[in-house]
């Protein structure tokens, strides 16, 4: 079984660079600038201050990057780049590949098995950053990042069981959960977050200001409001997140003003980010099942705005967005 990691930023550079490191037959799939220098030099990683270069084989799309039956597909890329990198890998793929989906959220395995049998949710616990081609790094010891995944929507099989084995043999630690889904939902509410701090900032403790820890809170109570609809039951956010910290440590990270996925894609410039399947979800599953989620639209429209003007992280308003949510 190869592995083929399908974006190549922070999280997928890692996985797929450390997979590659310990010896697993790895492709990463990149584009752009960063595929030019991980071909030139390749990948360079920094986990919890200690850092190496990697050579990984590359690929530019799945059509090149030599997928045979019985391969696995980790999704690494952020969810609204899903789409067409699904369909990309729908058009390359052999039958009887395995889809593991690397992501936050609650929709790309939704959209990855509208083309394939076999998917698997992963939920990554991984503060990474990308922020320059070429480069990831990761801030947590002993593992660079817990990816705990299931099959989807639910169970545990034995390719589940070899792709923890393999993650977890390259420095992460990695374990079968039935109830993957459980634990995506619960991370989604926490994600909900993302665009806040992206949008507002956070001073060198990662602490929000007063208006913006409003937003924050008001925006997961939606998003407990619209699970409790929809007869999900997020784990306890404690329990959660001790389980986490209870595995990991974190070393300070060498920038301490650097955040999240979304405040690093404002920061690159990406001209899109993921609120669209972060507070977008709670917005979508609000209007489906009649619960309102005013403030999750609010960080939606937000961020996407954000992001299609090029704006820089933490220079938004909170107290203007909670006027316009009416809170
Ligand atoms: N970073 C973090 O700390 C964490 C991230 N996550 C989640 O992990 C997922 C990945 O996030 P992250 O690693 O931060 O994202 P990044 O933006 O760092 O990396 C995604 C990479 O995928 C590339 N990509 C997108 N579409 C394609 C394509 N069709 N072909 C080739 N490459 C493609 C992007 O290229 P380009 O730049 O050109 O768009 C980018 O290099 C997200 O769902 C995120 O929410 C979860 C926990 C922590
Ligand atoms: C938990 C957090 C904020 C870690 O960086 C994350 O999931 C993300 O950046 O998307």
């Amino acid at each position: 079984m190869a592995f083929v990691v399908y974006g190549a930023g922070a999280i997928g550079g890692l996985l797929g660079g450390s997979l590659a490191r310990a010896g697993e037959d790895t492709v990463l799939i990149a584009r752009g600038a960063n595929l030019a220098a991980i071909r030139e030099n390749g990948l360079r990683m920094e986990i919890a201050g200690r850092t190496e270069t990697v050579r990984v084989r590359t690929a530019e799309d799945p059509a090149s990057a030599g997928l045979r039956a019985g391969d696995t597909v980790i999704l690494a890329m952020k969810s609204q780049d899903t789409p067409a990198a699904v369909e990309a890998l729908a058009d390359a793929a052999p039958p009887g590949i395995a889809v593991v989906c690397a992501q936050n959220g609650v929709e790309n395995e939704r959209l990855a098995l509208r083309h394939f049998a076999e998917v698997y949710g992963m939920c990554v616990l991984c503060p990474a950053t990308h922020l320059e081609p070429g480069a990831v790094s990761a801030f947590t010891e002993p593992y660079y990042g817990v990816f705990d995944l299931g099959r989807y929507p639910h169970g545990g099989d034995g390719t589940a069981e070899r792709i923890a084995e393999a993650v977890t043999a390259s420095g992460a630690l990695s374990r079968v959960r039935p109830d993957i889904m459980r634990l995506k939902y619960t991370k989604l509410l926490g994600n909900l977050a993302n665009a806040v701090e992206a949008a507002f900032g956070a001073d060198a403790h990662g602490e929000l200001d007063a208006d913006a820890a409003r937003l924050r809170r008001l925006a997961e109570d939606e998003g407990r409001a619209v699970l409790a609809a929809i007869g999900v039951d997020p784990l306890p956010a404690e329990e959660f997140w001790a389980d986490y910290a209870a595995l990991t440590r974190t070393e300070p990270r060498p920038d301490a003003a650097t955040r999240g996925s979304t405040w690093q894609s404002l920061r690159r410039g990406a001209g899109r980010a993921e609120g669209d399947y972060l507070n977008g979800e709670i917005a979508l599953l609000g209007r489906l099942h009649g619960v309102p989620t005013p403030v999750n639209a609010e960080l939606q429209r937000l961020t996407r705005r954000l992001a299609r003007t090029g704006a820089a992280p933490g220079s938004a308003s909170a107290a203007e967005v909670l006027a316009r949510a009416g809170a």
